[in-house]
């Protein structure tokens, strides 16, 4: 996900890749690869001049976040704001874990952060000045969209947008195969296959038409249309995408109840 963001940052010219410092915790060839790539400045996790960075974005395994915050705390001011791009991680656990009037900002990109299409989801702690919000916003608006939320919508957020990607990238799958077996080259489905969707997406984003009437419009009385919608709701098709958002948003949900429960057995 910190690839995808750097990418459409780079790309964006927000910044200029030499005010990315770019850390991890052990694998250096990552860094420099991304180096090469993105002219940006790696920087082993210990050698970081915390007191130089004015917003870190974390972008590390929900199950680091605890030893990652406490080896942040000691180093940090309450000033310079943390933002978290992390499943299921509130801003209450930030705040708790680092003791402090700390600002903390979370986020939920995705990964067409890569091409500066990302629906990014932005939710600011306790003890974040607006002003900061407002700059963590521009440099989320560099990679994508994005929307102010009440961080109780950010689980169903996730289900939607941040995972999102994937169950199209999945339809995607399905169509490439079935396109193929059906006497395509694998490379014409996938190219059809995603101009489709492209143009569908566009139609629901620049076309007053709800899904239904866009639907309908496609949907000729008898036709192939309603034949393949048959088919698609026979087996579950719109279902099967609810499902998809309400399993994620309660794996968001779960991470976050996790992490409070072992706060709780440790303290
Ligand atoms: N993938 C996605 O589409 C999205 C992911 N997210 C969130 O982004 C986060 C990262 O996901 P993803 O990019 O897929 O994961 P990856 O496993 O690809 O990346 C995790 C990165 O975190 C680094 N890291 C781990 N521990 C530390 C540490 N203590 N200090 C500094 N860096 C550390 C790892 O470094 P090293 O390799 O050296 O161990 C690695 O570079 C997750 O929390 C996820 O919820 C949010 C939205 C979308
Ligand atoms: O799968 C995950 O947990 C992360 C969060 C959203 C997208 N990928």
């Amino acid at each position: 996900m910190a690839e995808a963001m750097i990418a459409g940052i780079v790309q964006s010219g927000t910044l200029s890749p030499k005010q990315i410092i770019v850390s991890n915790r052990s694998n250096h060839n990552r860094l420099q690869e991304l180096k090469v790539k993105y002219g940006i400045k790696p920087v082993n996790r210990d050698d970081l001049q915390h007191e130089d960075v004015d917003v870190f974005i974390l972008a590390m395994k929900p199950k680091d976040i605890e030893s990652v915050l406490t080896d942040l705390q000691p180093k940090i001011r309450s000033d310079q704001v943390l933002v978290s791009v992390l499943a299921g991680i509130s801003t209450s656990y930030m705040e708790e874990q680092l003791q402090q009037p700390q600002q903390v900002i979370r986020v939920m990109p995705n990964t067409s952060s890569t091409l500066r299409e990302s629906a990014t989801a932005i939710s600011p702690g306790n003890y974040t000045p607006f002003q900061q919000v407002k700059l963590v916003r521009s440099l989320m608006e560099s990679i994508g969209e994005t929307y102010i939320i009440d961080e109780e919508q950010m689980d169903v957020f996730t289900g939607i947008a941040g995972s999102g990607p994937a169950y199209f990238y999945n339809l995607m799958e399905h169509i490439e195969q079935v396109g193929h077996e059906q006497g395509l080259s694998k490379e014409m489905a996938r190219n059809i296959g995603a101009q489709t969707i492209l143009g569908a997406a566009k139609m629901m984003l620049e076309q007053e038409d709800t899904p239904t009437e866009l639907r309908e419009k496609v949907t000729s009385p008898n036709g192939t249309t309603a034949a393949g919608l048959d088919a698609l709701n026979a087996h579950g098709g719109g279902e099967a995408i609810s499902a998809a958002v309400i399993g994620a948003a309660r794996r968001s949900k779960q991470l976050s109840e996790q992490l409070q429960q072992q706060t709780i057995v440790h303290s």
